[in-house]
């Protein structure tokens, strides 16, 4: 019989994982697979339990209890492991505002230890994909916030890992900014790899393959959007979020 685990396509495997905070409970037995180029969200309102759920698919917190498995490698036992393997954008970007755009993918090939040689190849492969070639001496913090996001979330994928993980990477963005953002991700996904997103825009949701939605500490529905709309008789992701609130209250 094959199993989950035998699936070779499986990057993110996640059973019954528990996280409490003394008595209180952030997220409640969460259980769900990702799969390898999968682009796949994580939605809910604010405290539903999605930043703690994605901090210990990075390794970066313990759970309490369940089981977890992140590009092969045990979300318990091998947190640092993890951290090496994946990549990690989050809401602020985690980019050097005092620094130039030149200096800050410096600093992050040398930080994902890029090899010397390749990194002045890699510098100029980047530039020319975003386009900020004549921004290169820019410091960070004079670019225009939708320049800053495509330039965080490359560096966050500088090392080539073999997953993505993005809280809320287009906090205070416009649509349009949002839209060419999405570009990136669905490149990135096309190069295989799995890029793993949490986000209140309802419009991220739509550029999913596939969204879990979070509620209370617990995944309330996991379905691709197109699946989840004929479900909840909504015509857009918005419609099934309300929906599916009413139904929770
Ligand atoms: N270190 C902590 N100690 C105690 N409680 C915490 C801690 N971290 C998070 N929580 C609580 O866990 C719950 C879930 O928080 P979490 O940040 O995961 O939610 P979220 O869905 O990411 O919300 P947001 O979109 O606001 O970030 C919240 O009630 C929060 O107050």
């Amino acid at each position: 019989m094959i199993t989950d685990m035998e699936n070779e396509n499986t990057v993110i495997r996640v059973r019954d994982l528990v996280k409490k905070f003394g008595q209180f409970v952030a997220d409640d037995h969460l259980s769900f697979d990702v799969y390898k180029g999968e682009i796949f969200g994580f939605l809910g309102a604010n405290g539903a339990g999605k930043t703690t759920a994605i901090r210990m698919l990075c390794g970066l917190l313990e759970p309490t209890s369940g089981e977890l498995t992140v590009a092969g490698l045990d979300g318990f036992k091998q947190r640092e492991a993890i951290k090496r393997r994946i990549g990690y954008m989050s809401q602020k970007f985690s980019l050097y505002e005092d620094l130039t755009v030149n200096e800050n993918i410096r600093l992050f090939a040398g930080i994902y230890g890029i090899p010397t040689h390749i990194r002045k190849e890699k510098t100029e492969e980047l530039l020319e994909k975003l386009e900020l070639g004549s921004a290169r001496k820019k410091l960070v913090r004079d670019l225009p916030l939708g320049w800053k996001q495509k330039l965080a979330f490359s560096l966050a994928i500088i090392h080539d890992p073999s997953i993505v993980f993005l809280d809320e990477p287009s906090g205070g963005v416009d649509p349009v900014t949002r839209r060419r953002f999405w570009d990136l991700i669905y490149e990135a996904a096309h190069e295989g790899i799995t890029v793993f997103v949490t986000t209140h825009y309802m419009d991220e949701a739509e550029y999913c393959h596939r969204v879990a939605i979070m509620s209370a500490g617990k995944i309330v529905a996991l379905d691709t959007p197109k699946a989840l709309k004929k479900e909840w008789d909504a015509t857009s992701m918005d419609g099934v979020f309300l929906k599916l609130a009413r139904s929770n209250e």
